[in-house]
């Protein structure tokens, strides 16, 4: 029997009440990535996290060994339950897994939505088993932000990034299909600087860190992406809710740069000591 429950009465927000925000994404069951990640980032940032499951993956710091997908109705309940109940102020997506999973996310009004097109996890597993360009013609109309890495951009133009000049025009080439902020993580690439490229509101922003040089860097996407919501469900404009993941990723990666978390590539550290929310 369901016990009975007591509401609380009406009574207008307060700047004590913390703000919200939802992830929708994948299980990591490893507790590196995905909507782990997630939760643990919007934790640190004294934000209250709702999730949206789309998929379970069997997951370690090794591998991905097995995944399901979510039907699209328990997606689209999911995402009813949590917006008609809370002041939802920022919305993330990580792994979709598959199109009529991503039709379902893109069916619903989302505000200040930043897109992570998860399409290939670093270990190689494939996390989009669809046309990656669905992201480009059904999500990214809705989204406020699009962050894909390098190869996720690749896939989503159908054409290298090698030259800088290249990066600009494809920053340029993927808010033409709507979002006002584009971050083209410098990750995957080499140097002593890990450097992102943005698009915000017609101009071009380098944010750069020193790369910290460890193998613990399992769901740096993620938490990246979390942080960028979690501060804009703070309510910071867009180019210090940048700035602030930004060091709150190189912070976690610093943490944990020699820990030893499984066998291959470790979580970073989400409550690095330095990070003050
Ligand atoms: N070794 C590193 N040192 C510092 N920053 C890093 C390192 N690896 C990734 N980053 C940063 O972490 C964020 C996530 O980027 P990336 O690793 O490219 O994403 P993904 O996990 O989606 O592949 C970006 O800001 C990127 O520059
Ligand atoms: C369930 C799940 N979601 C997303 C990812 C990818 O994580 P990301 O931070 O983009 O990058 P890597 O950890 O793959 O480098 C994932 N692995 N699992």
């Amino acid at each position: 029997m369901i016990p009975e429950c007591t509401v609380t009465p009406e009574r207008p927000a307060t700047p004590a009440d913390p703000p919200v925000a939802v992830t929708i994404a994948g299980s990591d069951s490893g507790g590196g990535a995905g909507i782990q990640a997630d939760l643990l980032t919007f934790a640190a940032h004294r934000v209250h996290g709702t999730t949206v499951v789309t998929a379970i993956t069997a997951q370690n710091t090794l591998g991905v060994t097995a995944s399901l997908s979510i039907p699209p109705s328990l997606i689209t309940a999911q995402l009813t339950a949590v917006t008609t109940d809370f002041d939802v102020r920022a919305a993330k997506t990580g792994m979709l897994g598959g199109r009529d999973q991503l039709v379902a996310v893109a069916a619903a009004a989302l505000p200040r939505l930043v897109v992570d097109p998860v399409l290939v996890a670093t270990s190689g597993a494939v996390l989009y088993d669809g046309d990656p360009t669905d992201y480009l013609r059904i999500l990214a109309p809705r989204a406020f932000a699009l962050t894909p890495n390098l190869p996720e951009a690749r896939l989503l133009l159908g054409h290298p990034l090698t030259s800088r000049g290249d990066r600009i025009a494809a920053l340029r080439e993927l808010a033409d299909h709507g979002p006002s902020l584009i971050v083209l993580k410098g990750g995957h690439d080499d140097g002593p600087n890990a450097v992102d490229l943005c698009y915000l509101a017609g101009r071009v922003v380098e944010l750069s860190r020193p790369r910290v040089p460890t193998g613990n860097t399992h769901g740096t996407g993620c938490t990246f992406a979390a942080a960028i919501t979690a501060r804009l469900a703070h309510g910071d404009p867009p180019e210090a809710a940048l700035e602030a993941a930004k060091s709150y990723v190189t912070a976690g990666l610093l943490a944990a740069a020699d820990q030893r978390l499984g066998a291959g590539s470790g979580p970073l550290d989400h409550f690095p000591t330095h990070h003050v929310p």
